[in-house]
């Protein structure tokens, strides 16, 4: 009898139950940090704005001094760098620029617009609430609060937020060294021709700028003839050098690929069937220090083992944070073919129409076809024992995460 299929939450902790966070880390420039894994908590050591500032050009006055119809006295100027020195006069204000320190016993700002100025006399024309136009400090942040947690990765507005706390270098995790191979004697590289039966290594062009956007360190091992010793080196090469390894094709059963072998002679490999579709065949283990992913040779199924089963696995060495995994109620426009027993990772386009939201199918379902990834904005996800969802009815979509979209 067949062993049954490894469900796809099994396969995910199993192999999470495995790893654990490099405890190798780095201090990275701010302006190199973008995409990195913070190593540590960052705790602001002061608060930002530093000190109450002006929201607006206009005139720095205290709330209390404005009586109808009568002028205030304008005292000085206080420009962005350039604080007005001393305390306000009673009666008096200050002509003040956005960004501008609120001199001292101001507590309001009125903009300029509504300023009606006659030499040294300023009134105006409406009259403020207190407090307008006033930025306070800390308002952004507080002095002392964690701003941002040990395995975060750094997005564009975290660089900001840092260097608004003057934090010019970071303590980050390495980033990891991913070898990949290709191997498969029916396979060229794009550029030379094809003869009958032979097709384009496009696994391993995919894999690479799969494991680019997560920010892997990629080491391409190239396409490996399918030779027991060049296989043998490659790998060998691969465990030397790198955190991870991550193969394509050679996983299934009926396999003419040395691989297989190879691996299972080397290190400690289980080679799973998992039930996602596609990606049913997948092998995971070590090869001395280096973490084997064995991903199916079809272009989709190398894609979504790649995307759902190793992306978390990597996130974990890299010591980032899981992210939770959402999914969204949608209504699919066309008919969904399925059997039950492996859950579907099928390729969807998802949009919004009368504030709904509405998928359809991006086409052939076929673990080779490729478009129906690239034409793809989410997966629709189809429970294992699901069987087909007819056109109208409700299913579950998950956008697709930065490996497979922008
Ligand atoms: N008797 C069975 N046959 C198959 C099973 C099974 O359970 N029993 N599983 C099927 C499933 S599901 C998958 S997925 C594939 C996985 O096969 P392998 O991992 O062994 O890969 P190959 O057979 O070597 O290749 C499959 C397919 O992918 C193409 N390929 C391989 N490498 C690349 C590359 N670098 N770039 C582009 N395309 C590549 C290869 O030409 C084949 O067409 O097995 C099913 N069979
Ligand atoms: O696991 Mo597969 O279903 O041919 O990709």
């Amino acid at each position: 009898m067949n062993n049954p299929l490894l469900p796809v939450t099994d396969a995910l902790s199993q192999m999470l139950s495995r790893v654990e966070p490099s405890s190798q880390t780095e201090s990275v420039a701010l302006d190199k940090a973008l995409g990195r894994v913070l190593a540590g908590d960052v705790v602001a050591g002061f608060s930002v704005p530093g000190f109450d500032n002006s929201a607006m050009d206009g005139y720095a006055l205290r709330f209390t001094d404005l009586t109808e119809g009568a002028a205030l006295t304008l005292c000085g100027e206080a420009l962005a760098g350039h604080p007005y020195s001393g305390e306000l006069p009673q009666g008096g204000c200050v002509r003040i620029m956005t960004g501008a320190v609120i001199p001292q016993g101001a507590d309001t700002v009125v903009m300029q617009e509504l300023a009606l100025v006659d030499g040294n006399n300023v009134r105006f024309s409406a009259a403020p609430r207190q407090g307008d136009n006033v930025r306070l400090k800390g308002e952004d942040i507080q002095e002392g609060s964690t701003i941002l947690k040990t395995g975060h990765r750094l997005q564009p507005a975290d660089i900001g937020l840092l260097a608004s706390l003057g934090q010019g270098q970071l303590k980050v995790h390495k980033r990891l060294k991913v070898a990949v191979i290709s191997t498969g004697d029916e396979l060229r590289l794009p550029g030379q021709p094809l003869a009958e039966g032979q097709l384009y290594d496009s696994n391993r062009f995919l894999i690479k700028a799969m494991l680019e956007r997560f920010g892997a360190d990629v080491l391409d091992l190239g396409l490996v003839a399918d030779n027991p010793l060049q296989i043998e080196a490659a790998i060998k090469r691969a465990v030397a050098e790198a955190d991870v390894l991550v193969t394509s094709a050679g996983m299934s059963v009926g396999s003419a690929d040395h691989t297989r072998q190879i691996l299972e002679k080397m290190g400690e490999i289980g080679f799973w069937k998992v039930a996602i579709k596609p990606g049913k065949p997948f092998a995971f283990g070590k090869l001395g220090d280096c973490w084997f992913f064995g991903l199916p040779g079809n272009p989709v199924a190398a894609a979504v083992t790649l995307d759902q089963l190793v992306q978390p696995v990597l996130k974990a060495l890299t010591g980032e944070l899981a992210a939770e995994a959402h999914g969204w109620q949608a209504t699919t426009v066309d008919k969904l073919k399925k059997q039950p027993g492996r859950t579907d990772y099928q390729r969807g386009f998802f949009w919004q129409e009368d504030g709904r939201l509405m998928v359809r199918s991006t086409g052939n379902q076929n673990s080779g076809v490729l478009s129906s990834v690239a034409y793809a904005n989410c997966y629709i996800l189809l429970g294992k024992d699901a069987g087909s969802v007819e056109a109208g009815a409700g299913v579950v979509i998950a956008p697709f995460g930065s490996m497979l979209a922008s």
